[in-house]
């Protein structure tokens, strides 16, 4: 079987899309991590399956939002599902319009299913920026141990629709130091896992009512990457609980680009968005 693909990114962390409107497709996880691999596929740290989302597992979501048309079915590089991605609805959104499947009519709002409930995703000068609706602190502080620390520091649980752990290093020394292809140990284990960032406060912290962080990162399920945009809005949101600054404005440097990262009050909660680009880059066929 012949399988149609578009490759895209936003700030490096990157996927594989694939059509599978009618929700009827069935890679095993085995496929899928075969279709990431850098050495003998076509590689990527995700693949996403383009589904409507009236045939998807997804589908309950059209009661409270009919205009979702579209379902962000992520898998991780290994294979396994996650329920969000921060970086991959930027570049959904921008294969769905790129492909006349969808559009964002002079400011309006394009709402995406995901297993993390309904994300609205807007069009930005530079790409998109994405609501990714309520967050909170999840499983209170974690030991974290990683090669490249001599010693375990601690790490605050986040949960933006996926679980994160933040945790806070010195200096860039630190961070650059990292040995992030290994995955990092957390204790307490968290039950299904989590993506792990770290942090560092840039100087001067603050220029012109926005923060700046500098952050690296190991994926569940991927590895290192060069962004993880939930796991930004993470990193900006565990400062801030640290800082207890109420800082609302972060830039989140990684090694792959910039995101922007806003919280603000809504009538159920304080959301956080990241805004960010978005770009596809090459299509292919391939067969299994
Ligand atoms: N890269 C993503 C997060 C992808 C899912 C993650 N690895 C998980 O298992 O939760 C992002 O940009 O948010």
């Amino acid at each position: 079987m012949n399988i149609e693909f578009t490759k895209g990114h936003g700030t490096g962390n990157d996927f594989v899309m694939i059509n599978d409107f009618d929700g009827v497709m069935d890679l095993s996880e085995e496929a899928i991590a075969q279709i990431c691999d850098r050495h003998f596929g076509i590689g990527a740290d995700g693949l996403i399956f383009v589904t409507r989302t009236e045939n998807s597992e997804v589908a309950h979501l059209l009661n409270d939002e009919p205009a979702a048309e579209w379902f962000m079915d992520y898998r991780n590089a290994d294979g396994s599902k996650a329920e969000m991605c921060g970086n991959g609805i930027r570049v959904f959104a921008r294969y769905l319009i790129t492909r006349g499947l969808s559009e964002i009519v002079d400011g309006s709002t394009l709402p995406i299913a995901t297993r993390a409930g309904i994300k609205d995703v807007t069009a930005t000068a530079t790409g998109f920026a994405v609501d990714l609706g309520r967050w909170k602190v999840d499983g209170g502080e974690f030991l974290v141990r990683t090669s490249g620390l001599s010693v375990a520091r601690p790490g605050l649980g986040l949960n933006l629709g996926n679980p994160h752990v933040v945790v806070a290093l010195a200096d860039m020394a630190e961070l650059e130091g990292l040995q992030l292809h290994l995955a990092p140990t957390l204790e307490p284990a968290p039950r299904s896992g989590a993506n792990v960032e770290f942090v560092v406060l840039d100087d001067p912290l603050i220029t012109q009512g926005v923060a700046s962080i500098s952050m690296r990162v190991h994926e569940r399920g991927v590895g290192e990457t060069l962004s993880c945009g939930t796991g930004i809005a993470a990193a900006a949101l565990a400062i801030r609980h640290w800082a207890d600054n109420g800082q609302n404005f972060w830039r989140v440097k990684v090694p792959g680009g910039e995101v922007g990262v806003r919280m603000f009050p809504t009538q159920d909660g304080e959301h956080v968005a990241i805004s960010g680009p978005a770009e596809l880059t090459f299509t292919g066929t391939f067969s299994l």
